[in-house]
C-alpha cells in the first residue's frame, strides 16, 4: 500500500488528499433518503405505486440505509404505498412522516414502518402563524405522540421543523424531552434553506454536547435555497450529525435537498467511505427525471449529461492520454458514460483521436481541411458536430480524391 501511487491506490477516482491535514471527527453516518416523501413534495410530483416501489428497490441496491417511503396521512393510496415498501423485505430500514399527532403516529403505525418521523417546527413565526398555538401546547402534544410511538413498540425520530430559526436553547429542551422519551433521533431540519457549514457546524456541535447521542442520534435535513445544501450536509456529518437526509437529483421542496448522488460521491473522494454500490447513480437518475418529470441540468454534477463532456482541445488533448487528467472520476464508476465533443474548442489531437476513434486516419492536408471546416461550421453556426455529421464531412473529403 505504502508504496502504491495514488493512482495505483484509487483507480476510479481521486481522493482528496488534503483532508488529511484537516482535523474533524471520524463521519459516522447513515443515509435516509427521503425522495419518496420530501422528494415528491416538489410542485406537480405524484409517482405512481409501481415508481415507488422500483426507486425504493434502487436506492436499496445503492446500499442506503433508511428510505422514507411517505407521509402516509395524504391519502389512502400514500399509506398503501407506505405498507408496500415497508413489506417488500429490502435491507433498509423504512420510516415515514407523521405530524405531531396520534392519528398520524396510528396511520403510520398501521404501515409497519420501522420508525416514525414526528415533526414539529417551534420557531416563533411557525408557531404564530401556523399553529395559532403556544409552544407549550405544541410540545405537550408531540411528546404525547413520541410516547405513543414508543408504547407500541416502534422507532421515532422528533423532526425539528424550520430548526434553523429556532432559539437553541428551546430546541435543546426540545430535543432533551424527546431523548428522555427515548426517541431514537432527532433532526434538524433547515426548511428554508438559510444555514451555511460555518453555522451548519456550530448548530450541530450545540446540539452534539447537549445529548447523549449514543442513545439518540442526530439527523441533518437540508434544504438548497442557497445551493449549500450538499455543504451543509456535509459539515453536519464532521461535526457529528448521524443520519443525513438525501433525494436522488436534489428534487424537493422549492430548490430541492441534497443530491444523494452528489452525497455518495462527496463521501467516496472526501472521506473515503466506500460502501455504497455507485454504479447504477446515472441509471437511478434517469428513473427519477422520467418519474418525477423534472429535467436534470445538463451541467448537473454527478449525474448530468456534462458531467463527462469535454470540448476544449487542450483537455482532450490530455483525457486522450489518460482521464484522470480532467475528470476527478471514470463516468463507469457510476455508470455514465464519457463524450468527447466536435466544437468550436477542439484541437488537432482531440479531433484527430475522435476521427481515429470512428474508424478513419486522415492525410495531413486532408486532415487540415476538416479541421478548418470544423471550425467554420462551429463558429458561424454556434454549435458542435455529431459524429454522424463529422463522418459524412471525412467522406466528402476522401471523395474529392476519387
Ligand atoms: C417541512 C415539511 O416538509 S412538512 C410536510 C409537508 N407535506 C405535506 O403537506 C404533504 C401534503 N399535505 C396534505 O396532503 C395535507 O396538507 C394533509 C393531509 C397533511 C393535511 O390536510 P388537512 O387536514 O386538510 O390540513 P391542511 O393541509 O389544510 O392544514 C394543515 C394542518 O396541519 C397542522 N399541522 C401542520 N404541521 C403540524 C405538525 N407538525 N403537528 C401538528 N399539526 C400540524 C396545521 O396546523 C393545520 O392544522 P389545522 O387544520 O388545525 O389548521
Ligand atoms: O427533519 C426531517 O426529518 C424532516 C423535516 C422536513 O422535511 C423539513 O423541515 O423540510
Amino acid at each position: 500500500m505504502e508504496n502504491q501511487t495514488h493512482e495505483e491506490q484509487y483507480p476510479d477516482y481521486c481522493r482528496n488528499s488534503l483532508m488529511d491535514f484537516v482535523k474533524i471527527k471520524d463521519i459516522d453516518i447513515e443515509i435516509c433518503d427521503v425522495t419518496l416523501r420530501d422528494g415528491e413534495q416538489t410542485p406537480g410530483v405524484a409517482f405512481s405505486k409501481a415508481q415507488k416501489m422500483s426507486i425504493a428497490q434502487h436506492l436499496d441496491d445503492i446500499g442506503v440505509e433508511v428510505i422514507e417511503a411517505g407521509f402516509p396521512v395524504v391519502s389512502d393510496a400514500e399509506k398503501d404505498v407506505v405498507k408496500s415498501i415497508a413489506n417488500m423485505g429490502l435491507d433498509a430500514r423504512i420510516c415515514c412522516l407523521c405530524r405531531s399527532t396520534q392519528k398520524d403516529v396510528e396511520t403510520a403505525i398501521d404501515c409497519d414502518v420501522d420508525f416514525v418521523s414526528i415533526f414539529l417546527a417551534m420557531s416563533n413565526l411557525h408557531l404564530k402563524y401556523k399553529y395559532h398555538k403556544s409552544l407549550e401546547e405544541m410540545l405537550d402534544v408531540a411528546m404525547n405522540a413520541v410516547e405513543y410511538a414508543k408504547d407500541h413498540g416502534i422507532g421515532v425520530r422528533f423532526a425539528a421543523e424550520d430548526a434553523t430559526r429556532t432559539p437553541i436553547p428551546r430546541l435543546i429542551d426540545a430535543f432533551k424531552m424527546a431523548e428522555e422519551r427515548n426517541a431514537d433521533y432527532v433532526s434538524i431540519a433547515d426548511t428554508i434553506g438559510i444555514l451555511n457549514p460555518t453555522t451548519a457546524t456550530y448548530l450541530v456541535d450545540q446540539i452534539y454536547n447537549a445529548i447523549d447521542t449514543k442513545k439518540t442520534k442526530i439527523c441533518m435535513h437540508c434544504h438548497d435555497d442557497l445551493g449549500l445544501a450538499v455543504a451543509n450536509t456535509l459539515a453536519a456529518a464532521e461535526a457529528g450529525a448521524f443520519q443525513i437526509h438525501t433525494t436522488v437529483n436534489g428534487i424537493g421542496e422549492r430548490a430541492g435537498n441534497a443530491a444523494l448522488e452528489e452525497i455518495l460521491m462527496n463521501l467516496r473522494v472526501q472521506y473515503g467511505i466506500e460502501r455504497y454500490d455507485l454504479h447504477n447513480l446515472v441509471a437511478l437518475s434517469h428513473e427519477v427525471r422520467d418519474a418525477s418529470k423534472i429535467d436534470v441540468a445538463i451541467n448537473k454534477s454527478v449525474v448530468g449529461q456534462n458531467a463527462f463532456s469535454h470540448e476544449s482541445g487542450i483537455h482532450v488533448a490530455a483525457i486522450l492520454e489518460n482521464p484522470r487528467t480532467y475528470e476527478l472520476f471514470l463516468p463507469e464508476m457510476v455508470g455514465g458514460k464519457r463524450n468527447l465533443i466536435v466544437g468550436k474548442h477542439t484541437g488537432t489531437k482531440a479531433l484527430a483521436g475522435i476521427i481515429k476513434d470512428i474508424g478513419y486516419e486522415l492525410e495531413e492536408d486532408d486532415f487540415c481541411a476538416l479541421f478548418d471546416q470544423v471550425k467554420v461550421i462551429t463558429e458561424t453556426e454556434q454549435r458542435s458536430v455529431d459524429r454522424d455529421e463529422l463522418e459524412v464531412l471525412v467522406q466528402n473529403i476522401l471523395n474529392n480524391h476519387k
